[in-house]
């Protein structure tokens, strides 16, 4: 036994150096680049901005392109190279513009009637393309066509790949290989040696790895049915549904960097993610820059996708209900329009002096004029000029001053001094803005605290219950609607920025850019611009003014409420889309409203589906016990297969007389247990208490109410009370069936008295 771990550890070590060859030629290769980027760098700043704008404008493009891929060689990238794949020559000699063989298919005679084949090509993968001096590839972008091999390829359907190799690495030095062969009936040799097979699968050793409070990427282990959904085609919409842990988030993170690398021109317009939560906002973010995309994509909860408009705090849920359906439509379309008649400042006459004679406007004529401005689908601040037009109209009528004219040019030039004479006014001008008061969603939100008038608003629309939840919920705001916002609130505000319309600004000019024109890229400015530090905060500015994305990939999609649907899809009237959910796991529980408002959303634009079958991130102890849930939850849904198993079954608490000392008893002793986190997920209802229980634990321990453990996970979770987090909200169960499956390693379950543990401590709702 010991003569034949030496033997594979020989075996190991042989590879490893053979791979650690590879790295340094490739980092040879790296600093080459570096030095000529510095130098084209350096030399453009000397000579400063000289020359023709043409001249200019392509020295630009030139520094540019170096400034990038100086910025991204230099910053540290943990696993630069991280695969290999060994291939049987293909059918045709062609190459494509990375230099490897296009082919996909085995050449007949490539595999000798013997079983022996030489590898007639070999390419290492990582996270950026190098070509050599001679334009040979030494790495290949993970994202090319060449390297879709390494993901697709299987034992069951192989291709031309005989050995694929997952080689870890930090900075520059190799630290292992594993690999797996996918043609184990080939006797493949390479340069005249038997093709060597070293470790037992880098998916294992990469899903046992500790979890820390950031998402990693997953590029060297990408599985054939992720790759399949990471490279589809772009146009319309790519749907993607799957149980928990099945990879839907990692898989539509690596499609946004894909989308960028296959066609950056198109992508530079921008790439939204919408993500339910702002803790899975910063859990995912830092997955991009790992893939050296950053800057294009913004990543957004979906609390946070108007400006100036951050949630947070939750609603109730039979609120949250009421605020998400599209019942608030009519509501916030007669809330809108009641708004402009509110308050005790809204004159109810008109009085000018124009050229010397009094003029006024009584209560029933101005609702008169009112009315008729409102005849309109502009959205109400667009409207103020007509209501502006139509006063003037009565008061010149009234005035009689036309009467008496038949010249129509002489009437035009008397109405136009007319006109100005009396806007000039104070009186005027005063009363126009009390009238009819530029509105602001927030300021109509605020109104709708009140519940008669609400009620009046909400008629034949909202039950007098609901619009009491409404009403009292709205009161966390002040007049202005200033004050804590609920993820809920945020949709309205949407919407009520689409009904009020916003006054048109003063226009800016843009600054001239030569390179505008060249390249069509946006991000491209001037070299100056480029190289400054200002150049990031440009960047953020121009992407917070952003309205519109040229892809949009929404995250746990299951969720979204129609009224978020509307707000979402204006984002990508005109984008293509990636959307990934899991209906066993909404919230939401008007599933058919919500689905309604998705379709609408979507539109017809053509639809591709896929669904993901294995669960990465629940040992098969946990998905078993979830899997009890889920039969009560979504009862005929398939759950996701456990990729591996690690022996250790969820272990029952029963809470003493003192639920907290219990809970926090249980994640102290999970802390031995375990290297990473420990998320404790409560009802949302408990969440400030489950904050005290847990202080102190330092912060590998996160407390979370049941909705916000939306999308994380944790290396064991400790999950309380399933009863009271079932019976929260009518979609409780498929809450609970989250809060089971977020742990990678231990779960840990701690009954309360409304849970009925049997002796063994297992709550009612998790028996068979
Ligand atoms: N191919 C893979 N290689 C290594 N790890 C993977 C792979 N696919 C998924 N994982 C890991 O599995 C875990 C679950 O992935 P992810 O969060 O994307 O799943 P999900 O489908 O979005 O889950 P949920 O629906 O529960 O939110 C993550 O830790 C992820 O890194």
């Amino acid at each position: 036994m010991a003569a034949q771990d030496a033997v594979r550890e020989a075996l190991r070590d042989r590879e490893v150096a053979v791979e650690q060859a590879h790295l340094d030629r490739v980092y040879r290769r790296l600093e080459e680049k570096i030095h000529e980027a510095e130098f084209l760098v350096d030399d453009a700043e000397k000579r400063g901005q000289v020359g023709t704008p043409g001249a200019l404008a392509e020295r630009d493009a030139q520094v540019f392109q170096a400034g990038v891929h100086l910025n991204r060689l230099n910053s540290e990238f943990e696993d630069f190279l991280f695969g290999r794949i060994d291939l049987l020559r293909g059918k045709d000699g062609k190459r494509g513009p990375d230099g490897a063989f296009t082919a996909t298919e085995v050449a007949e005679d490539a595999i000798a009637p013997d079983g022996t084949a030489g590898i007639a090509e070999t390419l290492h993968i990582g996270r950026l393309g190098v070509l050599d001096a001679d334009y040979a590839p030494l790495v290949i972008d993970w994202r090319a066509p060449a390297a879709a091999p390494f993901y697709r390829s299987t034992p069951k359907d192989p291709g031309r790949v005989v050995r694929r190799r997952v080689i870890r690495s930090r900075g520059r030095r190799v630290l292992g290989v594993e690999d797996d062969l996918m043609r184990p009936e080939v006797e493949a040799t390479l340069d005249g040696e038997d093709l060597a097979v070293v470790g037992d699968g880098a998916l294992m050793a990469a899903l046992g790895r500790a979890r820390s409070h950031s998402m990693r990427d997953i590029v060297a282990s990408i599985q054939a049915e992720q790759d399949m959904v990471i490279r589809a085609p772009a146009p319309g919409v790519t749907e993607v549904t799957g149980g928990p842990g099945t990879g839907k988030t990692a898989v539509a993170l690596h499609r946004a960097a894909y989308l960028l690398y296959q066609d950056r021109r198109r992508y530079s317009g921008g790439i939204l993610v919408v993500s339910p939560t702002p803790l899975l906002v910063s859990y995912t973010e830092g997955v991009l820059p790992s893939l050296g995309e950053e800057g294009q994509v913004a990543i957004r909860a979906v609390g946070s996708l108007v400006e100036g408009a951050e949630a947070t705090t939750y609603d109730e849920p039979q609120v949250a209900r009421v605020k998400g359906s599209s019942r608030m439509l009519p509501v916030l379309r007669r809330a809108a329009r009641g708004a402009l008649e509110l308050g005790e400042r809204v004159p109810t006459s008109l009085r000018v002096v124009a050229f010397g004679a009094r003029l006024e406007l009584d209560g029933e004529e101005l609702a008169a004029i009112r009315h008729t401005a409102l005849g309109g689908t502009a959205p109400l601040n667009l409207m103020r000029p007509r209501a502006r037009r139509l006063l003037l109209d009565a008061l010149w009528e009234k005035s009689g001053r036309g009467r008496h004219l038949v010249d129509p040019e002489l009437i035009a030039e008397a109405r136009a001094a007319f006109d100005e004479d009396v806007s000039g006014e104070d009186a005027f001008t005063g009363f126009l803005h009390r009238w009819w008061p530029v509105l602001t969603p927030r300021g109509v939100l605020a109104t709708m605290a009140e519940e008669r008038r609400l009620g009046r608003w909400a008629r034949r629309v909202l039950a007098q219950r609901e619009v009491r939840q409404l009403a009292r919920s709205l009161r966390r705001l002040d007049a202005a609607g200033q004050g804590p916002l609920s993820v809920h609130d945020v949709a309205l505000l949407d919407e009520l920025r689409i009904l009020l319309g916003t006054p048109p600004e003063p226009v800016r000019p843009r600054e001239a850019d030569p390179l505008d024109e060249l390249t069509g890229l946006e991000e491209v400015t001037t070299y100056a611009d480029r190289m400054s530090a200002g150049r990031r905060t440009r960047a953020e500015r121009r992407e917070q003014e952003r309205a519109e994305y040229a892809h949009v990939i929404v995250d746990e999609a299951q969720d979204l409420t129609p009224m978020q649907w509307r707000m979402v899809a204006r984002r990508g009237t005109s984008a293509t889309w990636t959307v990934v959910g899991d209906p066993a796991q909404s919230s939401w529980a008007d599933v058919d409203e919500a689905t309604r408002a998705r379709d609408e959303a979507l539109g017809a634009r053509v639809r591709r589906r896929f669904e993901l079958t294995v669960n990465y991130r629940n040992p098969a102890e946990i998905a078993e016990l979830a899997s009890k849930v889920l039969r009560l939850a979504m009862p005929g849904t398939r759950p996701p297969s456990a990729v591996r198993s690690t022996g250790l079954v969820p272990r029952f608490e029963v809470a003493g007389d003192d639920l907290g000392a219990s809970v926090r008893e249980c994640a102290a002793r999970l802390l031995d247990e375990v290297e990473g986190t420990i998320g404790v997920v409560v009802a949302m209802g408990r969440r400030a208490q489950a904050r005290e229980w847990l202080t102190g634990l330092g912060e590998r321990v996160v407390p979370l109410g049941s909705l916000e453990a939306k999308g994380l996970e944790y290396d064991a979770t400790v999950v309380v009370s399933p009863a009271e987090i079932a019976d929260e909200s009518p979609a409780g169960l498929r809450v609970l069936y989250v809060a089971l499956t977020r742990a990678t390693q231990r779960l840990t379950v701690v009954a309360g008295v409304r849970d009925e543990p049997d002796g063994g401590g297992v709550p009612d709702l998790l028996r068979e």
